[in-house]
């Protein structure tokens, strides 16, 4: 199944000001599509702090409120470590497609985490529509993301 059809819940969407005019490319595309989204900020370029904005977004994907999600810092590492510190969240950071592709059939990755600085937006676009297109393969994988949880 697609996660373009989701339509039942929002994708939960985070950054801090160094992913915001990502975060506005990838709200043009949803609202283009359709598909309905919720922002947790950052709502400026204004210097912040990714934690402030990751923990809202983990907490929703963890109550089922939002799913999938996607977190946009400079990098991607910053915002990607807080929101794995949820148990409920699998944040894959991804450069490309085919890393996109493999966070969710392997991984059965909830939230996307991209690098605002480092990529264009044809690029983020390819590796938004690679996440959200593709399902998780189960089986094995199902076996090595169920032993994930630590506490
Ligand atoms: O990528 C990030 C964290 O991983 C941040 O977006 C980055 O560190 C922000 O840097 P600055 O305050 O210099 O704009």
């Amino acid at each position: 199944m697609s996660l373009f059809d989701n339509s039942e819940k929002p994708i939960g969407l985070a950054s801090d000001h160094a992913g915001y005019k990502v975060k506005q490319f990838i709200i043009k595309v949803l609202q283009e599509k359709g598909i309905p989204y919720r922002d947790f900020g950052a709502y400026s370029e204004e210097s912040s702090d990714y934690p402030d904005f990751a923990h809202p977004l983990a907490k929703a994907i963890e109550n089922d409120e939002c799913y999938p999600g996607v977190a946009i810092c400079g990098t991607g590492i910053g915002i990607s470590i807080a929101l794995n510190k949820h148990q409920g969240v699998r944040a894959a950071l991804c450069w490309n497609p085919e890393v996109a592709f493999l966070a969710r059939a392997h991984n059965d990755a909830n939230i996307l985490a991209l690098p605002g600085r480092l990529l264009s937006e044809e690029e983020i676009y390819e590796i938004l529509v690679t996440f959200l297109n593709t399902p998780f393969e189960g089986g094995r994988h199902q076996r090595r993301v169920s032993k994930i949880p630590c506490g």
